[in-house]
């Protein structure tokens, strides 16, 4: 039998001394999304940064394709509740850099994922002339150009709009329909999931 995509086993993560979660365990597969919820401080940023990779947990193990969780797994997108964008650059620019990091994206291919989150005309400005809105929809512009299967999402829906957040529910909804993951945390209610749909309350599961 082959391994989820995405397994943790056990995970305990402490913060300041405070338990956060323990015995936590999560195996996701292609078409499945999780979105973590819970109140503010229970843990969804600590445990979604752990699942990335970007922090270690306190106990427990994290395998992606059946293998230990590397950091800045080429199997995984992270898009942080922070736009993570740099002011200076232009849209265009940051998200060359970005690309460049992982999977290099052509300039016809940025605009195009730049068109499709509403953002023609904006290409060329400096970020940090643009709206909050504006700005998340630059990082989230990624999930429109070549990406890993597995997208680790923390608010994303943060300052958009209604349009662009029905949108969004509609992209994340069609890359699990494509054999794509998702695990999101968000305050927003979704009003559409994919069939492989599963919620993590961590009021409920935390410590
Ligand atoms: N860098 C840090 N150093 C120490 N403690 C931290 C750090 N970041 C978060 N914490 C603590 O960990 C706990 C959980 O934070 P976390 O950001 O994971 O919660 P959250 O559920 O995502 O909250 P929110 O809904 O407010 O975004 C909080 O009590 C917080 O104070």
């Amino acid at each position: 039998m082959s391994s989820p995509f995405l397994e943790a086993t056990a995970l305990s993560c402490e913060r300041d001394w405070r338990l956060l979660f323990e015995n936590l365990d999560i195996s996701l597969d292609s078409g499945q999304m999780l979105q973590v919820s819970g109140p503010n401080g229970s843990g969804k940023t600590s445990l979604l940064r752990v699942l990335a990779g970007l922090r270690p947990a306190t106990s427990g193990t994290v395998r992606v394709k059946g293998q230990p969780l590397v950091s800045r797994s080429a199997d995984l997108l992270w898009i942080g509740h922070a736009a993570g964008i740099k002011g200076l650059l232009s849209a265009e620019e940051n998200l060359a850099w970005l690309c460049a990091l992982h999977r290099p994206a052509s300039r016809a291919q940025i605009w195009q994922a730049l068109e499709a989150v509403g953002l023609r005309g904006f290409e060329d400005v400096p970020c940090h002339t643009l709206s909050a809105g504006q700005q998340r929809r630059v990082a989230l512009a990624r999930l429109y150009l070549d990406s890993p299967p597995l997208w680790i999402l923390d608010e994303p829906f943060t300052a958009l709009d209604k349009q662009a957040v029905s949108q969004l529910e509609d992209h994340l909804a069609e890359h699990c329909r494509e054999g794509g993951l998702v695990v999101l945390t968000t305050h927003h209610s979704l009003s559409r999931v994919p069939d492989g749909y599963r919620d993590l309350d961590l009021g409920q599961h935390g410590a």
